[in-house]
């Protein structure tokens, strides 16, 4: 039996991801990705924000009566009348989460939501109270935690989980904190909140810095047992944590970290092409895991490493994470191994070294001059 804690995947690729502007899904196509991220064991799907329109409530329910081995859940403001449509939403899951939330920073509390902080922490426990009243699962959020004050957050953090939430989510919202800085926030809040033994502590951080996934991995290194991310990075802005490079990140390191996660990784790569696929949202070649480079390889002194022993420049197993296989690139940085042992997978032998040299030098001069070098152009090259 593993020692290790679990460390719970919650994706919101449905929700955070589709507010990304011009990705907006039908439920059909919320569906058929909600069948995909239950594939791959992903313990709650956020399926969407149930009052947000007629189509996106029928979309969290429609996911909520179909997936059945994950938890589904529906975002809602700290008001009945959204809690109200996410539990209507959920009423067919077989398991249901309600996600409610309110702004707890200086900012927000003041110029958007225009409360004073006392009546900012009413809604959040009578919010509470009244999702614990459709749903044993409730998660609650301090939006723009991480421009939030520690006193208050502790505060508000002690008084819902005393109303009934089981999840307290801390959003790094703006995408503002620094590793350490978020990872000191969480480690604060479980020391001090005096029952935060009774919920689980997530992380949600957005990449405005490019720092989602470092500061969500800090923070499960201080207690953090959820991590709220989505496929492809998708999400507001400049998106959320990446799914695939947070759970890789685990399962890569598990000397580092302290939790395992129960992802089938075989399913990553499929999953991302269906987001891609389906919201238009295209991967850059050089995104981690998921990129079409990540596990590709045109210089030839890491070609000769990967050919003799793979570990020499691959920590990770292409196969792994949904690749058929990694890739040799040959190009004008490749070198002669990588070459011969493409020639030889095409059915093409070098007699002698002094064949095997010509070849190689016409391939370097023809490298210098075409960016894609196919099949065909190697072997009308050798017929030459
Ligand atoms: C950080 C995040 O990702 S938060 C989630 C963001 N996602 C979305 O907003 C997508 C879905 N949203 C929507 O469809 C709409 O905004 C709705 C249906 C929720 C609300 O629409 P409207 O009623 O027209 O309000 P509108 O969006 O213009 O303004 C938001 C209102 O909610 C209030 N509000 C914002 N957050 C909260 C909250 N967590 N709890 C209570 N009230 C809130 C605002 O102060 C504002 O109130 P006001 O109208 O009294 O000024
Ligand atoms: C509502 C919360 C979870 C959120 O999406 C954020 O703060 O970014």
């Amino acid at each position: 039996m593993s020692q290790k804690d679990k460390l719970v995947i919650f994706d919101t690729t449905l929700r955070d991801g589709e507010q990304s502007p011009g990705a907006s899904m039908d439920k059909e196509e919320k569906l058929e990705i909600a069948k995909q991220l239950e594939l791959m064991k992903v313990d709650v799907i956020e399926a969407g924000f149930a009052i947000a329109s007629p189509g996106d409530f029928e979309a969290v329910k429609l996911v909520a009566d179909n997936i059945k081995d994950s938890t589904i859940c529906s975002l809602s403001r700290a008001m009945e009348k959204d809690i109200q449509a996410a539990g209507d939403a959920l009423k067919g899951a077989n398991s249901g989460r309600i996600h409610t939330f309110i702004a707890t920073s200086p900012l927000h509390m003041k110029h958007k939501l225009q409360m004073e902080p006392e009546q900012v922490i009413e809604h959040a426990v009578r919010s509470v109270k009244f999702a614990r009243g459709l749903c044993d699962d409730v998660e609650f959020s301090c939006e723009d935690a991480g421009r939030s004050d520690l006193d208050f957050m502790c505060k508000i953090i002690e008084q819902v989980i005393n109303a009934g939430a089981r999840t307290i989510n801390i959003p790094d919202t703006v995408g503002y904190n620094l590793p350490d800085q978020y990872a000191n926030t969480i480690e604060q809040l479980i020391q001090r909140i005096p029952n935060s033994d009774k919920a689980i502590f997530s992380v949600h951080c957005h990449n405005d810095l490019g720092l989602a996934v470092a500061n969500s991995l800090a923070a499960v290194q201080k207690g953090a047992r959820q991590v709220e991310c989505t496929i492809n990075g998708l999400g507001e802005r400049a998106g959320n944590a990446s799914l695939e490079e947070v759970v890789m990140a685990i399962k890569t390191r598990p000397d580092y970290f302290d939790v395992e996660v129960d992802i089938d990784t075989r399913h990553i790569v499929p999953t991302s092409q269906l987001v891609s696929k389906i919201t238009g949202f295209a991967v850059q070649p050089n995104k981690a895991i998921v990129g079409d480079n990540a596990f590709a390889h045109e210089s030839g002194i890491h070609q000769d490493g990967v050919l003799k022993h793979r570990e020499t420049y691959e920590i990770m197993r292409a196969e792994d994470v949904g690749w058929a296989n990694n890739r040799m690139v040959l190009g004008k940085h490749s070198g002669r191994n990588a070459f011969k042992s493409h020639l030889a997978q095409l059915g093409v032998q070098f007699d002698n070294s002094d064949d095997l040299h010509d070849a190689f030098v016409a391939f370097k001069k023809l490298a210098d001059q075409k960016h894609d070098i196919l099949d065909e152009d190697l072997l009308s090259l050798i017929k030459r």
